[in-house]
């Protein structure tokens, strides 16, 4: 539906986004020496939603040129301080005067991920996070790499070669499937399409338009979905709870800090349920990016092959995905190129100075990782698809401790940043071992940005059996 849209359409949004008059948001209080936040509102109420969907990251970059690294806009039907460039990133994510809060989520998505991680700030997000961490161990990791690799296998080993497929939804199905068995270790399989069901309305619901549950709308559905996942969780609590199970589940049921702090039924629940959102979306974009840069750059699938097949045919294990290194620079540039989470939301509690410039106290602040990606002064060519930029000899993702942000920083940074990566490269690495893949030829993938990036037109893949490949 997007890519119909005809260039002049284009032109048009540009320039319209471009025309509207900038103005202070506050005046800084007398004598702080701080500078005022510049900005505008765009359209009324919508702000500048439209342009946001349509050019999503681009927005951002043009805007990070035009009015700096602090700058507002209308959005979301109220007015957003976005922080872009290294510099502010990190003013914001570091978080040293405990200025910024996660409320910047919670008016986004409390209706249906009420309580979890992301959306707890300070002590108490502290305390929540230690007891998280023991879910997330390497030991525990390399259980749910051994549960993950076999679902690949299945996964793709199903995928047509006949005619291109929509690799997007094949996706998917398929990182559903693997939480299925990672997260609840296979429990209530009998249920897996209600559950399913239920957690893509409630994943929709959190980018609708409409903020109430209006019938008809996908915030309701979205509420609804919410309900059917926890009586789901409360169901099969008791089991995970006394089981030695190795699943997400179990071990969010079994962490304990040295302190002997643990988590409640009603927090598990609702860890859950948040963490079956954090982990999905995000994991079946980066596969798709990658799958999609290696369609477009051969040299670097062949690569990435060589190491694949060099592996073998058993099943994969945690170490030998870490030793599957031309993946990794090529998942490191694709989360640089298509960052999966674009944008990350905080609130201010307290007046607050970035980078020299006054935001007043409760003011939605959105970070913008995906602007530093593409930043001239951390980047060589930023627009190019250059994965050794990322190798021992360039490492220009350490020109600044924020120049490279797909997984966040600070206190907040991706708890499922290392299990994320793994899936990704489970499930690329069954891929190169048995198939290569093209996109047609002249093909350039859009991103329609009314939530994360998905591909708008499923991103269609034609995928050959390395079995029939002439030896
Ligand atoms: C490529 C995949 C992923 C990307 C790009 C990604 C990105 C992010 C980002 C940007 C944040 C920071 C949000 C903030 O600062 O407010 C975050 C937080 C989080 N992510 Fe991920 N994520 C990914 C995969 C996962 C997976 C697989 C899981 C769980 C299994 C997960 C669980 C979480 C949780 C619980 C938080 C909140 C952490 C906190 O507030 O302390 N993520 N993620």
């Amino acid at each position: 539906m997007l890519t119909r849209l005809p260039g002049r359409v284009d032109q048009g949004l540009r320039t319209l986004s471009r025309s509207w008059p900038v103005r202070p948001l506050a005046e800084p209080p007398a004598g702080s020496g701080l500078a005022a936040v510049r900005g505008d509102q765009g359209l009324p109420l919508l702000g500048h939603t439209l342009d946001y969907i349509r050019f999503g990251s681009d927005l951002g970059r043009e805007r990070y040129a035009r009015l700096g690294p602090v700058s507002w806009m209308g959005a979301f039907g109220t007015q957003v301080v976005v922080v872009a460039g290294p510099d502010a990133t990190q003013a914001v994510l570091a978080n040293k005067e405990k200025a910024f809060s996660q409320d910047g989520w919670t008016f986004l998505i409390d209706a249906f991920f009420h309580r979890g991680l992301m959306l707890m700030s300070f002590g108490e997000h502290l305390m929540h996070r230690r007891i998280m961490q023991e879910a997330f161990t390497r030991d525990r990791l390399a259980e749910y790499v051994s549960q993950v690799a076999p679902r690949a296998r299945s996964g793709v080993g199903a995928w047509s070669t006949e005619h291109p497929v929509l690799l997007y939804p094949l996706l998917k199905e398929l990182t559903l499937d693997i939480a299925t068995e990672v997260f609840m270790g296979g429990r209530g399989g009998e249920d897996t399409r209600a559950i399913n069901d239920a957690f893509v309305a409630t994943v929709r619901a959190a980018s609708s338009m409409v903020r109430f549950p209006l019938p008809g709308t996908r915030f309701r559905a979205g509420v609804r979905g919410r309900r059917v996942l926890e009586t789901y969780f409360y169901e099969h609590l008791p089991a995970a709870r006394s089981g030695a199970g190795r699943d997400l589940f179990a071990g969010l049921c079994q962490a304990r800090t040295t302190d002997g702090d643990k988590f409640s039924d009603q927090d598990v629940v609702n860890h859950m349920i948040f963490l079956m959102m954090a982990a999905h979306d995000t994991s079946t974009i980066t596969t798709a990016a990658v799958t999609y840069f290696l369609a477009k750059h051969p040299e670097w699938q062949d690569r990435a092959r060589q190491e694949s097949l060099a592996l073998g045919a058993e099943p994969v294990d945690i170490d030998a995905l870490d030793r599957l290194n031309t993946l990794d620079l090529v998942i490191k540039e694709s989360l640089r190129l298509v960052a999966p989470v674009p944008l990350v939301m905080r609130k201010t509690v307290k007046p607050a100075e970035v980078e020299g410039h006054f935001i007043p106290n409760n003011t939605l602040v959105a970070v913008a990782p995906a602007v530093n990606h593409f930043d001239r002064a951390c980047w060589s060519d930023p627009d190019d698809f250059d994965p050794d930029r990322f190798g021992p000899d360039r490492a220009e993702d350490t020109s600044h401790r924020y120049a490279w942000v797909p997984f966040g920083g600070g206190a907040h940074k991706c708890i499922g940043m290392h299990f994320g990566v793994l899936e990704v490269k489970a499930i690329l690495h069954e891929m190169l071992r048995t198939h290569t893949w093209t996109v047609a030829d002249g093909y350039r993938v859009r991103w329609d940005n009314t939530s994360l990036p998905v591909p708008v037109d499923g991103l269609p893949v034609q995928f050959h059996s390395l079995a029939d490949a002439p030896a």
